[in-house]
C-alpha cells in the first residue's frame, strides 16, 4: 500500500497501450490509485488537458473514461520516479519498436527504453514490486529484465508477463470486454504466485474468472506475437486471394464470406485490402522472423517473412494499379487521397499502408491531395517527408492537405481510398463527379463505397479483388 493506504498502481509509458489500459483499470477499481508516468512532457500535458479534444490519442470512449477518473484516482505525471517509488504494481507499456541500426536491424525489437525504464525501476525501488511486462516484447525479455532488476540485490521484483491485445479504434471495447486476460509468471515460486494472485485481482474487478488465463512466462510472451502473425496472416492470405479473384472475375468478398462461415475457419480478418498497418503487426513479425533466424531455424523464419512480404506487395499491387489505370502515368495529375491513418477510428499513422502509397505517387510525380478525418496535418507532413527521398519543399510542390473530402476531389483526376473512415460511403458522388476530371477514377482499397452505385453515376472504379471494370486499363 502506497502511503494513502491504497493500492498504488504505476504505468511507465502514456501511449496508445498505457493511457487507455489504465484508464479503464481506473474506471472499474475506484479503490486503487492509478498514476501513467512519461518522459515525454508533452505527452503527458496533452492528456492532462483541459480541453478534452486535445488528448494525445483518439479512441472511441476514451474522452469519457479519462474525464471521470482523471484528478480521482487517475493521474498523468512526468515524475517518473516518484511514481515508481509509491507504487506496489508497476506496468511497463513503453515503445519496443524494430530496431533502425546494430545487430538485428530492420527485424529485432529495439529494448533500448525497456531497459531504459528497468534501469530506472531498479535504481529507485526501494520496497518490494511486482513489474508487469505490458510491451509487446521477445521471447525471454522478462528473464534479461529480472536480471536488471534485481542485480543490485536492495529489494526483491516479481516481474509478470501480461501482453496488451487491444486493437486501436476498439481500444475500450477490447479493454472493458476481452476475450482474455494472459498473465504469465513464475507458478513454481511462492512470491511469484502471490504476485499472479495479485494482478488477477485487479483483472477480477470486471473480468470473469474464466477468462483471466495464467502460464508460465515465455508462453505469455511468445503467444502475443503469434497472435499477432496469426491476425495479419489471414490478412495476407486474402490480400493474396485478392490478387486471384481480379484474374479470374472472382468477387474477394464473396469467397471470404463463403470460407468465413466454416466455424473453423471464422469470419474476422478476412478483408481484403490495400495492405495492413499499424504499429504492431509488421514489427511483431519481423521478430519472429528475427528470433527463428537466431534460432538457426532458416525455413521458418521465411514462413513468418513471407506475411510481410506479401503485404508489401499488395501496397505495390494496387499503387500499379493506379498508374496502369490512369494510362500509364500520373506525372502532373492530380490524385485526392481519402484517409491516412492505418484504419479508422484512429488518428495513428504508423506504418499505415497510405503512407506507402503516397510516397509511391509522388515519386512518380503525382500531385496529391491527401483528407483525414483525425490525423493531423503535422503529422502526415511528417511521415510523407520520412518516407521520401524529397526534402519538404520539393514536397510541398506536389502534395496538399485538404480540409475536407471535396475539396480534396476538386480537379483530381482520381480518388484513393486508403481508409475505411465510414464518412467516406456517404459522400455526395454525384457533387464530387461534378467537380473531378473526366474521366473520373476510384481506387478503392478498402472496398467500401458501393461500386455499382459508382460506376451507374460514371466513375471508372477499381476494386480490391474486384472483377475488372473494363474502362480500366489493365496491364
Ligand atoms: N498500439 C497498440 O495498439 C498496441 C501496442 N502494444 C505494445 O505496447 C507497447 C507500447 O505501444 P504504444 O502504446 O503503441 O507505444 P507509444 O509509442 O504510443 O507509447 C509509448 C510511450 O512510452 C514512453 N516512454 C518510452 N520510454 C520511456 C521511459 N523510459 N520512461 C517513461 N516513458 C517512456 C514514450 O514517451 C511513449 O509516450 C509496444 O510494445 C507495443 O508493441 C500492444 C498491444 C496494442
Ligand atoms: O499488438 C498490437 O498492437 C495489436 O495489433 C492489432 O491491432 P491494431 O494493429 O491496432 O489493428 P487491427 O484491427 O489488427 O488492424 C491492423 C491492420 O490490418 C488491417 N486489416 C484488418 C483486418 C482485415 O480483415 N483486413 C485488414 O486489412 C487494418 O485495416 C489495419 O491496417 C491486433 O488486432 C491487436 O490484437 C493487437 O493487440
Amino acid at each position: 500500500m502506497g502511503s494513502t493506504g491504497r493500492y498504488q498502481v504505476c504505468c511507465i509509458g502514456a501511449g496508445y497501450v498505457g493511457g487507455p489500459t489504465m484508464a479503464v483499470v481506473a474506471k472499474m477499481c475506484p479503490k486503487i490509485d492509478v498514476t501513467v508516468v512519461d518522459i515525454s512532457q508533452r505527452r503527458i500535458d496533452a492528456w492532462n488537458s483541459q480541453q478534452d479534444s486535445e488528448l494525445p490519442i483518439y479512441e472511441p470512449g476514451l474522452k469519457e473514461a479519462v474525464l471521470n477518473t482523471r484528478g480521482k484516482n487517475l493521474f498523468f505525471s512526468t515524475d517518473v520516479d516518484g511514481a515508481i517509488e509509491r507504487a506496489n504494481m508497476i506496468f511497463v507499456a513503453v515503445n519496443t519498436p524494430t530496431k533502425k541500426d546494430g545487430l538485428g536491424a530492420g527485424r529485432a525489437a529495439d529494448l533500448t527504453y525497456w531497459e531504459l525504464a528497468a534501469r530506472r525501476i531498479a535504481k529507485i525501488a526501494k520496497s518490494p514490486k511486482i513489474v508487469v511486462e505490458k510491451s509487446t516484447v521477445p521471447i525471454r525479455t522478462a528473464e534479461a529484465i529480472s536480471t536488471v532488476l534485481n542485480a543490485s540485490g536492495t529489494t526483491k521484483f516479481q516481474i509478470l508477463s501480461n501482453p496488451e491485445f487491444l486493437a486501436e479504434g476498439t481500444a475500450m471495447r477490447d479493454l472493458e470486454n476481452p476475450d482474455r486476460i494472459l498473465i504469465g509468471g513464475n507458478l513454481k515460486d511462492e512470491d511469484g504466485i502471490q504476485a499472479i494472485g495479485e494482478l488477477v485481482d485487479i483483472y477480477s474487478h470486471w473480468v470473469p474468472k474464466e477468462k483471466i488465463i495464467t502460464t508460465n512466462v515465455w508462453s505469455s510472451e511468445l503467444s502475443k506475437l503469434v497472435a499477432n502473425f496469426f491476425l495479419a496472416q489471414r490478412v495476407s492470405s486474402i490480400n493474396a486471394v485478392s490478387a486471384l479473384c481480379e484474374s479470374s472475375g472472382a468477387d474477394v468478398d464473396e469467397v471470404s464470406m463463403a470460407v468465413g462461415m466454416d466455424s473453423r475457419i471464422g469470419s474476422k480478418f478476412l478483408k481484403a485490402s490495400v495492405g495492413f498497418g499499424g504499429s504492431c503487426f509488421q514489427k511483431d513479425i519481423l521478430n519472429l522472423v528475427y528470433l527463428s533466424e537466431s534460432m538457426g531455424l532458416k525455413e521458418i523464419a521465411e514462413y513468418f517473412h513471407w506475411v510481410v512480404r506479401m503485404n508489401d506487395l499488395q501496397k505495390d499491387r494496387f499503387v500499379s494499379r493506379i498508374i496502369h489505370g490512369l494510362f500509364n502515368t500520373v506525372t502532373g495529375k492530380r490524385i485526392a487521397i481519402l484517409g491516412f491513418s492505418f484504419k479508422k477510428d484512429t488518428g495513428d499513422t504508423r506504418e499505415s499502408a497510405a503512407i506507402s502509397v503516397c510516397q509511391r505517387l509522388v515519386d512518380e510525380r503525382a500531385n496529391l491531395a491527401i483528407y483525414d478525418p483525425k490525423v493531423q496535418e503535422a503529422q502526415i507532413w511528417q511521415d510523407i517527408t520520412a518516407a521520401s527521398r524529397m526534402d519538404r519543399l520539393e514536397l510541398e510542390r506536389l502534395v496538399h492537405i485538404s480540409s475536407n473530402p471535396y475539396e480534396a476531389s476538386q480537379g483530381s483526376h482520381a480518388l484513393v481510398v486508403c481508409t475505411e473512415w465510414d464518412e467516406f460511403r456517404d459522400l455526395n458522388f454525384e457533387k464530387i463527379l461534378g467537380i473531378m476530371e473526366k474521366p473520373a477514377f476510384i481506387f478503392d482499397g478498402r472496398n467500401v463505397l458501393n461500386h455499382e452505385h459508382l460506376r451507374k453515376l460514371g466513375f471508372v472504379v477499381y476494386a480490391i479483388g474486384k472483377p475488372l471494370d473494363p474502362r480500366l486499363n489493365v496491364v
